[in-house]
C-alpha cells in the first residue's frame, strides 16, 4: 500500500544519535526534529494560522476527542476537514483521544471494545471504539492519525501494563483495517509498556509487524522521574525503524526536546509553552522568566535579548507585564508568539547543528546560558 508519509533520512551526527530528516507529507515537508505546536481544538490558542506561519510553524497538533465532543466531526467534515475549517493548510497530526479518555480518570470503564467515557463538559455518556477514533480522524483530515491507545499512569504493576499494551495492540490493528483513506492519512503506532523493558519489546516488536509509517513513544511524561524517562528511551528508541519518524507524546521545554533528539526522536509536542504562556512565564535563552515579577515593572528590554520574534522586536517587559496584570489579552498573546517562536528557533538551529555536526557543542553551549527549567 502506498504510504502519504515517507521519511528521508538526510544526515546523522557522527556523536549522537540525533539526525536530520524529512517528512514527505500530503500538505508538504516537515524538516526534523521539530517541536510541534498543539492546537487542541482547531486553534492553537491566541495564534492566527498567518502568525503560525510567521514563526515558522511547519505541523500543527490537534485532538480527535475534544473535537468529536465539540463541535462534532461531522460539521468538521461538512466544512471540507480540519484543514479547510481552521484555514490551515500545512500538515496536521491529530492525538487518537485515548490519553484524554484516561486522563479523565473514574469517569470512564474500559474493555476490550473501547473505552465508555462521560464528557468532560455535560457528563454525557459516550463508547469510543479503535474504529470511531479512525472514523473521527478520518472526517478531520488530518495528514497523521495516532492509533487508539491506552497511556498507562505511572506508576502501574507489570501485569495490567502487560495486559494494557497487549490490548493497545490489539486496538492498532484495529485502527489499521479501519483506516478509509489509507493513500491519504496515515496512522502513527503508539509503543507502550510502561517502565519495563521486556513490555517496551513486546509492544515495539508486536508493533513492527503492522508496518506503520510512523511510530510514537505512548506512555511517558505522564509525572515519571526524568531519568526513567530517559533509561525508558534509551532502550525504547533503537526498537523503532531507522527509516520512519520517531515521535515522542508530551515534551516541550527546551531541554528535553534537545535530549530526546540527541537520543533519536525526530518528534515531539506539548501544551507547555502556550500553556504557561498564557499565564505569564516565558522561556528565554537564560532560562525562565515570570513576567507577572514586579522587578520586570520598569524593564524596557525585551523578554530575551538574543530573540527576533514579533514580540521581543517591538515591546518591553514593562509593557508586557503591564498586559498581563490588567489582564490584557495581548499579553497572552505576545507571550505565545514568543514561546513557541523560541522552541521552533531552537530546534532550527538543533538542525543546523546536526548539518555541521557539532550537536554536542550545541547542547552544551545552550546549557551553559540556559540553567534548567523547572515547571
Ligand atoms: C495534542 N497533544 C497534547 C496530544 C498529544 S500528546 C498526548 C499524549 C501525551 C503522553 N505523555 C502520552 C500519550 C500516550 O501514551 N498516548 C497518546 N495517545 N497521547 C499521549
Ligand atoms: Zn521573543
Amino acid at each position: 500500500m502506498n504510504s502519504p508519509i515517507k521519511y528521508e533520512l538526510i544526515k546523522e551526527s557522527s556523536e549522537t544519535k540525533a539526525r536530520l530528516g524529512k517528512i514527505h507529507t500530503p500538505h508538504g515537508e516537515i524538516e526534523t526534529p521539530i517541536f510541534m505546536p498543539v492546537g487542541t481544538r482547531a486553534t492553537v490558542k491566541a495564534m492566527t494560522p498567518e502568525e503560525l506561519k510567521e514563526i515558522n510553524a511547519q505541523i500543527i497538533l490537534s485532538n480527535t476527542y475534544h473535537l468529536y465532543l465539540k463541535p462534532g466531526h461531522d460539521i468538521v467534515e461538512e466544512a471540507g476537514g480540519l484543514h479547510k475549517f481552521m484555514n490551515w493548510d500545512r500538515p496536521i497530526l491529530t492525538d487518537s483521544g485515548g490519553f484524554q479518555v484516561f486522563s479523565l480518570g473514574n469517569m470512564r470503564k474500559i474493555n476490550e471494545d473501547g473505552v465508555e467515557f462521560k464528557s468532560h463538559i455535560d457528563g454525557s455518556k459516550h463508547f469510543i471504539t479503535p474504529e470511531k477514533s479512525i472514523e473521527i480522524q478520518n472526517a478531520l483530515g488530518s495528514d497523521i492519525m495516532m492509533a487508539f491507545d491506552e497511556c498507562v499512569s505511572y506508576p502501574s504493576d507489570w501485569h495490567y501494563v502487560k495486559d494494557s499494551m497487549e490490548r493497545t495492540t490489539r486496538w492498532a490493528k484495529r485502527c489499521k483495517d479501519a483506516n478509509k483513506n489509507p493513500d491519504k492519512q496515515a496512522i502513527f503506532g503508539i509503543i507502550q509498556g510502561g517502565m519495563y523493558k521486556d513490555l517496551r519489546e513486546q509492544s515495539a516488536r508486536e508493533l513492527l509487524e503492522l508496518d506503520f509509517p510512523g511510530y510514537a513513544v505512548g506512555g511517558l511524561s505522564v509525572g515519571e522521574p526524568a531519568d526513567i524517562l530517559m533509561q525508558v528511551l534509551d532502550y525504547t528508541v533503537p526498537l523503532m525503524p531507522a527509516d520512519k519518524p520517531r515521535y515522542f507524546m508530551g515534551a516541550g521545554s527546551p531541554d528535553y526536546l534537545i535530549e530526546l533528539a540527541i537520543r533519536g526522536i525526530d518528534m515531539a509536542d506539548c501544551v507547555l509553552p502556550t500553556r504557561i504562556a498564557r499565564n505569564g512565564t516565558v522561556m528565554t535563552s537564560r532560562g525562565k522568566v515570570v513576567i507577572r515579577n514586579a522587578k520586570h515593572k520598569r524593564d524596557f528590554t525585551p523578554l530575551d535579548p538574543e530573540c527576533s520574534c514579533y514580540a521581543c522586536k517591538n515591546y518591553s517587559k514593562a509593557y508586557i507585564r503591564h498586559l498581563f496584570n490588567v489582564d490584557e489579552i495581548l499579553g497572552s498573546r505576545l507571550a505565545t508568539i514568543h514561546n513557541l517562536h523560541f522552541l521552533i528557533k531552537l530546534m532550527e538551529d538543533l538542525r543546523e547543528s546536526i548539518r555541521e555536526d557539532r550537536v554536542l557543542e550545541f547542547r552544551r553551549d545552550f546549557y551553559l546560558k540556559y540553567g534548567g527549567f523547572d515547571y
